[in-house]
Formats: C-alpha cells, sequence, structure tokens
C-alpha cells in the first residue's frame, strides 16, 4: 500500500498573478502562468498594445505566433491589474525596475510577493534587483524566476527549467513560503521550475551571464571556435562565483540553472540578443548600427558597467567584465582589448592558489589580434 501523501508539504498555488510587462519575457510568463491554471493579468504600458492584445488574443509587438490562453487578460490600467492579486512577476528591463516597483507598492497590499525577473545590478547603488525592489516596495517577501528560458521557446512550449528563490518569514514551513508556492503557480507538463533558497547566487548569475554572452559573441563574430567560446564560457562561470560567493550566495549555486545553465544557453545561440549583439559587434558592425539601429533590451552593454563597478569596489578580479566594458563603454579596439585580457600574467586554477607569472607572448597577442580582430 502506498504511503499516504503529506497535504501540508504541498504547497498552495496562487489564485491570482499580475504580470508587469508585456515584453518577449513578460508575455510568456503570463502564458506560462495561464497555462498552469493561474487568472492572469498582464500589464503593458502602453494602452494601444494592450487594447490589441485584449482583442485579438495575440500580443501584437512580442511572441506574435503565440495564441494567449483563456485565463489572461491583458490591460494597460496599473491599479485594475494589480487589484486582488496574490503575487507580482515583474518582468521590465532592469533600469525601469526601481520605478515600477515604486508605482506598484502603494496599489499592493503588504505581503503580496513581488519577483522580479529583470537580469542585473542597478547603477547607482550596485544593489541586485530584488535588493532594489525591497528598497522601493518594502514590506513583502521579494523574489526572482531565473534560469536558461528563451522566451519564444518557453511560449511554444519546449521542456524548460527554471529556479524559484524568494526571501520569507522565519516561520513559514518550506511548502508555504513564497517561492515555493510560485514555483507550483508555474508548474505545466512543460514548464518546471526548481526552489533555491539562494537569492543572491542565483540572482548574480542572471546579472553577469549576460555580459559573458556579449564577450562569447564578440569572439564567435571575429571567428573563433568553440575552444574559445568554451574558454570564456568557463572563465565566465569563475567571474559569477567570486562576485555570487563575494555578495553572500553560495558557490554550489553558481553551477544551477541561474548561473551555469543560463550561462551555456546565452552564450551559445544567436537567439540570445546579448549575444547576438556580441556577434555583430565581432564582426565589425559599429556600436550606433547593432540590430541596424533598433532599440533591442541588451541586458550586458548595460550591466558590464554595473557588474565592474562592484566588482571594483568590491576589489575583485573580473576581467572578461572589465574587457567587454571597455569595448562597448570605453570604446576601446576589440583587438587590443582581447589581446590584453588574453595575454595577462599567467595564472592558477582555482583562484585560491597563489600564483601567477608573466605571459611570455604578450606582444605577438597584440599583434594577432590586433591586426585579425575590428
Ligand atoms: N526575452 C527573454 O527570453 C528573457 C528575458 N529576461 C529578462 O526580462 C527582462 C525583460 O526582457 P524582455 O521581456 O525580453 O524585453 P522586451 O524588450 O521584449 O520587452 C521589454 C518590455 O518592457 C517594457 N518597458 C520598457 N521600459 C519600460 C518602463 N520604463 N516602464 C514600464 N515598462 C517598460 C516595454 O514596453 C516592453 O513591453 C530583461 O531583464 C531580460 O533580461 C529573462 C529571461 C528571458
Ligand atoms: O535571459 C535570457 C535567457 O535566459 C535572454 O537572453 P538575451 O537577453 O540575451 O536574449
Amino acid at each position: 500500500m502506498e504511503a499516504a501523501v503529506d497535504i501540508s508539504t504541498i504547497p498552495a498555488p496562487y489564485g491570482r498573478i499580475t504580470v508587469l510587462g508585456g515584453g518577449a519575457w513578460g508575455t510568456a510568463l503570463a502564458v506560462v502562468a495561464a497555462r498552469a491554471g493561474r487568472e492572469v493579468r498582464l500589464w503593458m504600458r502602453d494602452a494601444r498594445q494592450a487594447e490589441a492584445t485584449a482583442r485579438t488574443r495575440h500580443n501584437p509587438r512580442y511572441l506574435r505566433k503565440t495564441a494567449l490562453p483563456d485565463g489572461l487578460e491583458a490591460m494597460s490600467d496599473l491599479a485594475a491589474a494589480l487589484a486582488g492579486t496574490e503575487a507580482v512577476l515583474l518582468v521590465t528591463p532592469s533600469v525601469t525596475v526601481r520605478d515600477m516597483a515604486a508605482r506598484a507598492a502603494p496599489l499592493l497590499p503588504a505581503g503580496v510577493p513581488i519577483f522580479v525577473c529583470a537580469k542585473g545590478i542597478e547603477a547607482e547603488t550596485g544593489l541586485l534587483m530584488s535588493q532594489v525592489a525591497e528598497q522601493a516596495a518594502p514590506g513583502r517577501p521579494i523574489g526572482t524566476v531565473t534560469g536558461p528560458t528563451f522566451a519564444s521557446e518557453t511560449a511554444a512550449g519546449h521542456p524548460t527549467a527554471v529556479t524559484v528563490a524568494c526571501t520569507t518569514g522565519p516561520d513559514v514551513p518550506p511548502a508555504q513560503r513564497p517561492a515555493a508556492r510560485m514555483a507550483l503557480s508555474l508548474t505545466t507538463d512543460t514548464f518546471r521550475p526548481y526552489v533555491s533558497d539562494d537569492l543572491v547566487g542565483v540572482e548574480v548569475g542572471g546579472a553577469v551571464k549576460n555580459v559573458i554572452a556579449i564577450a562569447c559573441g564578440i569572439l564567435a563574430g571575429a571567428g573563433f571556435g568553440e575552444n574559445t567560446r568554451a574558454a570564456i564560457i568557463t572563465r565566465g562561470l569563475d567571474e559569477i562565483k567570486e562576485l555570487a560567493v563575494r555578495l553572500g550566495g553560495r558557490r554550489e549555486t553558481v553551477t544551477g540553472l541561474g548561473g551555469l545553465g543560463d550561462l551555456m544557453l546565452t552564450c551559445s545561440s544567436p537567439q540570445s540578443r546579448n549575444f547576438s549583439y556580441g556577434f555583430q559587434r565581432g564582426q565589425g558592425v559599429a556600436e550606433g548600427a547593432v540590430f541596424d539601429g533598433a532599440p533591442v533590451v541588451v541586458e550586458g552593454r548595460f550591466n558590464a558597467v554595473t557588474v565592474t563597478d562592484l566588482a571594483r569596489r568590491l576589489e575583485l578580479n573580473m576581467p572578461i567584465c572589465e574587457m567587454v566594458r571597455e569595448i562597448v563603454a570605453d570604446g576601446r579596439p576589440i583587438g587590443e582589448a582581447f589581446a590584453a585580457y588574453w595575454s595577462r600574467p599567467l595564472m592558477a586554477e582555482p583562484r585560491a592558489m597563489d600564483l601567477t607569472f608573466p605571459h611570455p607572448a604578450e606582444d605577438a597577442a597584440a599583434r594577432r589580434f590586433g591586426e585579425m580582430m575590428p
């Protein structure tokens, strides 16, 4: 005879979820939540887009092929979108998170959790997105849903796994914590969440991987192959680990979906806007002409600066992120920046072993990469 299931270990799903942001990822998450049986309100800042979405049951700008399931309502009235909601997914670009959380806060009862799905670090403060939301909308659990997730594949029903993490009160039993409740609330036959208690660790992965993906894109665009990509992914993971641990995250979290998983995805596919931006730059496309000048959200371009500002403040060595910053923010020629990165003094792996000595082919690297890269 099978043992009876202890129902106190099964989380209660949220009834109504509000998604703030009707871009690609906001739309995909709203679709997932509706498919999972939630009552979903998808808030868009553009009233015409919201009206067209509600009327045609398709978002006219993003994921146009995806029919919106029943149970999903699109709207541009923020108060109406948040009325009676039990949990919020905040899915606008990282630079808008403080403003969006502050706008939502007075419309949300205390205790309603906000899960921030933007990936980045705030420029002025060096804070992670959950910390920004905590300041702007205090008095509630704050979390994230993150991982290797291209919006179009998620919406198309490709098996997709994410990590959900959230702050919580000390007395709440594990199954009733917001992270577990959100995980259950988003679970479908194709969408599989995992629960983590290391919010810092998973968020650092999401913020830094976009910068590393730009580096991989640049090098692929310049004509280098898989050896180079694997080297940058691996050394990039080391940079994520250093920052995560310094900020209080756990080393093992970095090899989870929000770290290695997302890093591999973003560094390996032209579907990634960050990789694709880097690829075009590596091919010699000028900064202003990438994506034919269209205003595409490339979080790593902006976060190359925020991540390295934070690393410098913490006296952490993040040389790939520094290289990307030199190229995208300081305008240093790619060949020169890469040669300087590549011919740094030789060192140990892992970093804990204290060993460095000069690179004997520094000048040759400068000549080689200077000649062949833009
Ligand atoms: N697209 C994807 O596959 C994934 C994206 N993400 C993250 O989600 C965040 C949003 O990305 P996407 O949805 O892909 O971007 P997107 O470019 O598709 O859409 C951005 C949305 O934010 C809205 N928005 C922009 N500025 C705003 C403001 N000031 N106030 C309110 N709304 C504003 C836009 O109108 C648009 O609806 C980013 O941080 C991204 O890294 C995370 C996982 C997957
Ligand atoms: O975060 C993402 C996948 O997990 C989306 O990556 P891009 O923003 O580079 O397209």
